[in-house]
């Protein structure tokens, strides 16, 4: 049939249908052009945020190793800048984000020293991440050996899904025996602004991080820079690393944390600045609740990112209306991607809950099956706790009735947040 034979109740549907579609984005448009700039308006208000309650520094043993839990940035990097100044053997730096300030800077002056003075260093950072930081910034000693993650990707052509992802990781390995791991990626506001979390382990265990980052750089470097194998300590540790890895087409910490929480029996105690889950971990959480299990999840109030914060809002009433305890943290951004549940098992790392992390970047978390360690984490998550609001249904379902449309317009979003 041609255009002119078309049905007048034909054109009607098609013209419905185009401009329903045209107002649909629109209307999401103006959303996301609204919440931007009411966030770029109370940036200023953000940046005098009152503070934190640190929950202080921690040491446990774990079988043969010892797991420094950290919670405050600056105490972080000045262990790290230590340990890197000690170093004799070789030094592996991985970050998602490493800003041209002040700790930006002594990291950098610190492997460049390591480095003259024969250490063997790698360093591991993403194009995208550091879109803002001046080229210039990265001025390496020439016995650095440097792997940038690439912004534009032609291999993204030919091997969409091996070719993708950033590398949201943040590692550090010290002479193969100290890995640090967790939230912290390197810049001044990290260091005293933000609450994060690491963990430093110090030990036979700190071989699975330094495997982790030897899988990435062994796969992009040269056959001439590649890192020698080291054998593994033992097979039945109680720490577990589990690398999501775009090259090898494999992403287990999203099942790392559905088996996890599947088999809690007691509570679930979670912290994530960025809350967008997929159907499977929000089922898996809403029924955890539902089997008397207490499911507790800890975001910011306002994070840095307002567009992820309205994505994860969308999730607040079906959580509610669950029973699920949702604690917004006030006075500063909370970036800790934590979890802990039953008093045994706990997890620390990179991942945040949303899709661009369990289902697209590099990242890696650390398993932790330790009643000790479990006692230390519950025991941060209470100090943080003191420093959240609960939210309740009734609050949430007073809202202004913007917010609710802020939501809906967002949702088709959240796959991409
Ligand atoms: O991507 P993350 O979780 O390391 O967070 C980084 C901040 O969002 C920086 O804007």
């Amino acid at each position: 049939m041609s255009a002119s034979e078309t049905s007048p109740l034909r054109q009607f549907i098609r013209k419905a249908v185009v401009r329903t579609a045209v107002g649909l984005v629109g209307a999401q448009a103006a959303t996301i052009g609204g919440l931007v700039g009411y966030d770029a308006l109370t940036k200023k208000q953000r940046k005098t945020r009152s503070g934190f309650p640190k929950p202080g520094h921690y040491g446990t043993d774990v079988a043969n190793s010892d797991v420094d839990v950290f919670t405050f940035g600056a105490d972080l990097y000045d262990d790290m800048l230590t340990q890197i100044a000690n170093a004799t053997h070789n030094v592996f730096l991985e970050s998602f984000i490493w800003k041209d300030d002040e700790y930006g800077q002594k990291f950098l002056d610190a492997i460049n020293r390591a480095s003259e003075r024969g250490v063997d260093v790698r360093v591991v950072y993403d194009g995208f991440g550091n879109l803002v930081v001046p080229n210039k910034f990265y001025r390496f000693h020439h016995d650095v050996h440097v792997y940038r993650f690439p912004v534009f990707r032609p291999r993204l052509f030919i091997t969409p899904l091996r070719a993708s992802g950033l590398t949201h990781r943040k590692l550090l390995i010290v002479d193969d025996n100290v890995a640090y791991i967790g939230g912290y990626n390197l810049g001044s506001t990290y260091a005293t602004e933000w609450r994060d979390t690491h963990l430093k382990v110090t030990g036979p265990d700190s071989w699975v991080l330094r495997q982790s980052f030897v899988t990435v750089w062994n796969t992009v470097a040269a056959r001439e820079d590649q890192i020698p194998r080291m054998d593994p300590p033992e097979w039945d540790s109680r720490v577990r690393c589990w690398s999501n890895l775009p090259m090898r087409r494999v992403y287990p910490i999203r099942g790392m944390y559905l088996q996890a929480i599947d088999r809690a029996k007691d509570h679930i105690y979670i912290s994530t600045p960025y809350f967008i889950p997929d159907h499977q971990i929000l089922d898996a959480l809403i029924r955890a609740q539902g089997r008397g299990v207490d499911v507790r999840i800890m975001v910011p109030m306002d994070s840095n990112h307002v567009l992820a914060d309205w994505g994860s809002r969308g999730f607040y009433v079906t959580m509610l209306k669950a029973g699920v305890t949702l604690l917004l943290y006030k006075g500063a951004m909370i970036h800790a991607k934590t979890a802990t549940i039953d008093g045994v098992w706990s997890t620390v790392g990179t991942a945040n809950i949303d899709r661009l992390s369990l289902s697209f970047n590099y990242e890696v978390n650390l398993e932790i099956i330790d009643n000790d360690l479990a006692a230390v984490m519950e025991r941060v998550f209470e100090v943080d706790s003191s420093n959240s609001h609960r939210l309740t249904l009734d609050e949430w379902q007073a809202r202004h009735p913007l917010a609710w449309v802020g939501e809906t317009a967002l949702a088709p979003l959240r796959p991409l947040l």
